[in-house]
């Protein structure tokens, strides 16, 4: 089932709090990049298995459940509009990153602008820290397609996400679903990782705390 809600709404704060509950996996995925470079197509062709050709200019959180590997999912989808007006360093909103467990950064293969939007934009993540650290990124080029027109290479563009400690994928929204699915599936599993790692963490902070405390009180009696 897929909803679609304003970013205005209520679902643009972290009601879903991104977490896990009773087996359920909750999280919230923010698309990002320049204009024109595919982000509704990927998020459409990952909701309908289909690609529509043309989407307009909306700004939309979709809801999407399903379930993978036998585990219920709940995602909320928010497919961002790039700001025509705006500086690039002004591009994503605090909002945005506070809000997302994980960010899929697009550009287009044949677009190199669209490159160096990627490129800024994870600068920017990096630098305001307003997306939690533990949150995973994936860059994605699309439109793969359009191999005659490609302006970036595949290495340039994995050697930057490796160097930026980013996922990367090159994906065709218009040719298939497959590639699609793989990446919201990655940046799925990133963040369940990243969950996990934390509880783990939390888990060893408890049990540092209480030695402490035992140790602490045995010194002082
Ligand atoms: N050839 C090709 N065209 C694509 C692909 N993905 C998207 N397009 C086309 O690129 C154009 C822009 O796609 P959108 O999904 O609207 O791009 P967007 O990033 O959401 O654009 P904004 O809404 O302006 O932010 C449309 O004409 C799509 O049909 C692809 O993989 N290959």
């Amino acid at each position: 089932m897929v909803v679609q809600v304003k970013p205005n709404s209520h679902h643009c704060s972290k009601a879903m709090d991104g977490s896990q509950h009773g087996g359920k996996v909750e999280a919230n995925i923010l698309l990002l990049g320049a204009e024109n470079v595919g982000k509704s197509a990927l998020t459409v062709r990952f909701l309908t298995r289909r690609f529509i050709g043309e989407y307009g200019d909306i700004e939309s959180i979709y809801n999407h459940n399903d379930k993978i590997d036998g585990r219920e999912i709940s995602l909320n989808i928010w497919d961002s509009l790039y700001p025509q007006s705006c500086e690039t360093t002004e591009s994503i909103s605090d909002k945005q990153l506070h809000w997302a467990d994980g960010v899929i950064l697009v550009y287009s293969i044949c677009d190199r602008s669209s490159f160096d939007v990627v490129r800024q934009q994870v600068q920017l993540i990096r630098r305001t820290r307003k997306l939690s650290a533990s949150a995973p990124i994936i860059i994605v080029g699309n439109k793969r397609d359009l191999q005659h027109q490609r302006a970036v290479s595949s290495e340039e563009g994995r050697l930057f996400a490796l160097s930026a400690d980013c996922g990367f994928f090159e994906i065709s929204a218009a040719e298939t679903y497959h590639g699609v699915l793989l990446v919201f599936h990655e940046i799925l599993d990133l963040i369940k990782e990243s969950r996990a790692l934390k509880k783990g963490v939390a888990g060893i902070k408890g049990i540092v705390r209480s030695v402490s405390a035992v140790f602490g009180k045995k010194r002082s009696e």
